[in-house]
């Protein structure tokens, strides 16, 4: 085993550091290893999907564990047969030929295991980060409450590599050293009994410390690493508020600061770099002196004619492979067992059952839909704040192609009824009808079919303008696509873009303004077309041009439909048929806007605060 060699089980390999250690960055969600290997039944169950695949990497690997362990046998015949003075030239051929044929077929066997075993590896990892996505996206949003979209990237991304380590090497290594080593040390014993019995004492002699330093190595990698995220952190944090950074003179504090992490990162860099330049003499020192040593022991046999060269050789090559095999040997189960932590987190979300599911048999919504919507005493507590109820004794039944207006402060329940209404929850009491059907026994991809959101913020994808736009409708043509993109007076500026449909609007529509994004996001909901239109008014002031545009859009949107609105605007509330007055999840008012303003109630005291005060005391 030469110097590098022994090193290379501590090298930081791409995958081994990369993936748990330093990709996750600065959230690291440090995989914590799990003593149960048990949870890797999972990933087995992923590959053995890949019969041949798995046949393949597994001949390959056998073809490639002999061979290996007979190159040494080769080189025995070639020293002893090919060297010797007056060998019989045929001779020297036919054990050069032979071991020639021996590199080819590893070379071959080499590259067959490798791909094969790093498909499988990828492969696994490529269907488990789709199954566990597709259950995810069936998750109603109270898991996501308690599942951060952060940690369940981190579990897809660093929690999924370590198990593609597994599959794609780890397993592979194991099997390879475990038959080299188990073939190796028959071979030696076979050769010299007593040699070997130098080497078996040897080979923990040199292995121990090499591991060990090994795993020192890598703790303070990993140490490295997480200062080097620090600073990716700092520098993102300090630079995305530099100009509060500036409007307080903080520059010398964060520059300060910054010093220390560098610094840190710097100090932690240099104890690896320390027990680095230690561990390769100590390595070069224990493997190149121990084989010297056992070659000076061999060489007295020689000598004394009890052995041949041929033989020192072979037996040296073999011992190295068989010391190698052991050190990499002990990498394996720490590698499993982090493995099977990974698996394990994986393994939660994927069996997560979603809380709202579709009844065995749903109840078919009539057809065609006329867009009537009922809250019958529904009461109502989020999971996670069981002790205030959202909607108390909430009643409420919208007509076809009624507008209701949903006002009241902060908290007091008018979201909620948003979320009942797309049933990404079920009340705890009373029940929820959309014409006339229970949400509970119909199919959510059916009442959600039925509905149109309109958020109070664009949410826009990193796409181009057509595939924001037909979100909701993918086979709407591009004729249908402007339509609705005039109706919702996205026309114009759309036809602006440098690219048309086409342009890309970058994370969350970066290129567009406050006003355009909530056009488009109107134009979607005109595409969907759906009979009932759930409408979360925006709060962020616009500009009285795009306000008057935005207006107009949903004034367009909201004909013919049932229309539920959160309102913050005068005319909204103004146009609607009815307005619900809410506080602390109850219905505390239920009238006209003229109606509700002469009543002088809560009403009254909101509109004169949260309504344009100018435009709304002129009314009054
Ligand atoms: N996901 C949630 N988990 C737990 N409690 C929640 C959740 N969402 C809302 N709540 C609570 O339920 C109550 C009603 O909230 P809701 O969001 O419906 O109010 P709102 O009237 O829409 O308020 P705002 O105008 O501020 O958006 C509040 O007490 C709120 O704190």
């Amino acid at each position: 085993m030469s110097a590098s060699q022994a090193e290379a089980p501590v090298s930081p390999a791409p995958m081994a550091s990369g993936a748990p250690d330093g990709a996750s960055g600065e959230e690291a969600v440090s995989p914590k290893p799990s003593k149960d290997l048990g949870p890797l039944r999972m990933v087995w169950r992923a590959a053995v999907a890949y019969p041949g695949r798995l046949a393949m990497a597994g001949a390959a690997l056998i073809v490639t564990s002999a061979t290996t362990a007979s190159v040494p046998w080769g080189f025995r015949q070639v020293v002893d047969k090919g060297f010797s003075r007056g060998s019989d030239p045929a001779t020297i051929d036919r054990w050069f030929e032979t071991l020639l044929a021996m590199v080819v077929v590893l070379a071959i066997g080499t590259a067959v295991r490798f791909f094969n075993v790093s498909w499988l590896g990828e492969r696994v990892v490529a269907d488990v980060r789709l199954a566990v996505q597709r259950n995810l996206l069936r998750q109603p949003p109270s898991f996501f409450e308690e599942n951060s979209p952060k940690e369940i990237s981190s579990r897809m991304t660093a929690d999924t590599a370590l198990i593609e380590q597994v599959v794609g090497t780890t397993v592979s290594v194991a099997l390879r050293n475990a038959i080299t080593a188990i073939v190796g040390i028959a071979i030696l014993f076979f050769l010299a009994p007593k040699l070997t019995g130098m080497l078996v004492i040897a080979i923990p002699v040199v292995v121990g410390p090499i591991v060990w330093f090994g795993r020192r190595l890598r703790r303070e990698s990993r140490s490295s690493q997480d200062r080097i995220a620090d600073i990716g952190a700092m520098v993102t944090e300090v630079l995305g508020a530099a100009r509060i950074v500036q409007a307080f003179n903080q520059e010398v504090r964060e520059s300060d600061r910054f010093a220390a992490a560098v610094e840190r990162s710097f100090g932690t860099a240099l104890r690896r770099i320390k027990i680095r330049s230690t561990m390769t003499s100590v390595v070069t020192l224990l493997v190149l002196g121990s084989l010297v040593l056992l070659m000076w022991r061999g060489a007295a046999g020689v000598a004394s004619g009890e052995i041949s060269g041929g033989i020192i050789a072979q037996f040296v090559l073999t011992g190295a492979l068989v010391a190698g095999a052991f050190g990499s040997l002990t990498e394996v189960y720490g590698d499993l067992v982090r493995a099977a932590g990974a698996a394990s987190r994986l393994s939660e979300l994927l069996n997560e059952r979603p809380a709202i599911a579709p009844p065995a048999k749903p109840i078919a919504l009539p057809s065609p839909a006329r867009g009537q919507i009922s809250f019958e005493n529904v009461t109502f507590r989020y999971p996670t704040r069981p002790e205030v109820a959202a909607l108390a004794n909430f009643d409420l039944k919208v007509e076809p192609g009624e507008t209701v207006a949903i006002v009241g402060p902060s908290g007091a329940g008018k979201s909620t009824i948003f979320q009942l209404a797309e049933r990404f929850y079920d009340p705890q009491g009373g029940a929820i009808k959309l014409d006339g059907v229970p949400l509970t026994g119909a199919d959510p991809a059916e009442i959600r079919q039925r509905m149109a959101l309109v958020p109070q913020e664009g949410v826009l994808f990193a796409a181009s303008a057509r595939d924001n736009l037909r979100y909701g409708n993918w086979g709407a043509s591009d004729e249908a696509i402007w339509e609705a993109a005039r109706a919702a007076n996205a026309e114009t500026f759309l036809r602006d873009l440098p690219e048309g449909l086409d342009t890309f609007l970058g994370e969350n529509g970066a290129r567009l303004s406050g006003g355009q994004r909530q056009r488009i996001a109107i134009a979607r909901a005109v595409l969907r077309d759906a009979p009932i239109l759930l409408l979360d008014e925006a709060t962020s002031a616009l500009d009285a041009e795009s306000e008057r545009l935005v207006q107009d859009a949903l004034d367009h949107l909201m004909q013919g439909r049932t229309t539920l609105v959160i309102a913050h605007r005068l005319a909204t509330v103004r146009q609607a048929d009815r307005i619900v007055v809410m506080e602390g999840g109850r219905i505390v008012e239920l009238g006209r806007h003229e109606e509700l303003t002469q009543a002088g109630g809560l009403y009254a005291r909101l509109a004169s605060l949260q309504f344009d005060e100018r435009a709304f005391a002129g009314e009054a």
